[in-house]
């Protein structure tokens, strides 16, 4: 069976879906990020955690190039996605988006129907030609998001006439529609209320199948609830990343350990 002989209980490693080596961000003369380290692994859910101001957007944001949309930012270091380097000559940014997707603390649909909120990106990325094809991308992604059933009769009706909950879960599903393989999310819960919350974050936990996924967030119990990994940053650093159950029980680093259990941040 080529089962490790050393290592009887060893489950298969995990691939990295993307890496960052040494990478530091600048907003002008001012380091966010002094040489982050890290592995995010495929089909995982990773956690992003630490006080405010400590970078964790700024990484984020560096994982679909959103850091090239601020005037004054400049990237150092190595960003790579299978292996390829995301910074590189021949990546274009608006395809880079579309493979890293990316949702936001508030919800921001497009003022437009909820159909077209989902057909929008593949109709830019030429991604179905025939209109029953676009039927079939935009039913799927909101059967992905969790969001078709409460919709399939109001495709026409605009984006911004749904909840807070069920615009999120089409940002999601407008995310997904362009087949990503990574998806960012920025603190999505924190416009929404306990159960719309709670709805996400089974949804997040249903889409690990699918995709890999990065969230920020504040919430240390989300963290825990919705994670694998937890990667925690404090000052520009990341200090230690782990299992997630190991972060939250066996931190390493007193930083960690004054950050989870409220000392600080
Ligand atoms: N556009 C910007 N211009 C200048 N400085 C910025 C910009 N965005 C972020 N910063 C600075 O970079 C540092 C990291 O900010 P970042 O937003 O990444 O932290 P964060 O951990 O996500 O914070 P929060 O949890 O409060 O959202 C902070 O000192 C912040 O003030």
């Amino acid at each position: 069976m080529g089962a490790t002989m050393n290592a009887p209980s060893a489950l298969p490693a995990v691939p990295v879906k993307m890496q960052a080596r040494d990478v530091k961000v600048f907003y002008g003369a001012k380091q966010a990020l002094k040489g982050i380290n890290l592995d995010i692994q495929e089909n995982r859910v990773m956690a992003l955690i630490g006080p405010s101001g400590c970078g964790k957007s700024t990484f984020l944001r560096c994982l679909n190039r959103m850091n090239d949309t601020i005037e004054n930012c400049r990237v150092e270091g190595r960003l790579t996605i299978d292996g390829d380097d995301i910074y590189g000559r021949d990546i274009d940014p608006v395809q880079l988006r579309a493979r890293v997707g990316m949702v936001f603390q508030k919800p921001n649909p497009f003022p437009k129907s909820i159909y077209d909120n989902i057909a929008y990106g593949p109709r830019i990325h030429g991604m179905a030609s025939h209109r029953d094809e676009m039927d079939e991308v935009v039913q799927k992604s909101l059967q992905r998001a969790g969001l078709w059933n409460e919709v399939k009769d109001r495709l026409r009706e605009p984006g911004t006439g749904l909840s807070g909950g069920q615009q999120q879960r089409l940002c999601i599903a407008r995310a997904i529609a362009v087949s990503p393989d990574v998806i960012l999310m920025d603190e999505p819960c924190s416009a929404l209320d306990p159960i719309a919350t709670a709805h996400i974050e089974e949804l997040i936990d249903e889409l690990r199948e699918n995709y890999t996924i990065v969230i920020v967030t504040h919430n240390m119990q989300q963290a825990a609830r919705v994670s694998q990994k937890t990667a925690f940053f404090h000052l520009g650093d990341m200090v230690e990343c782990d299992d997630t159950e190991e972060i939250f029980t066996n931190p390493r680093d007193e930083r960690t350990q004054g950050y989870i259990t409220g000392r600080y941040g």
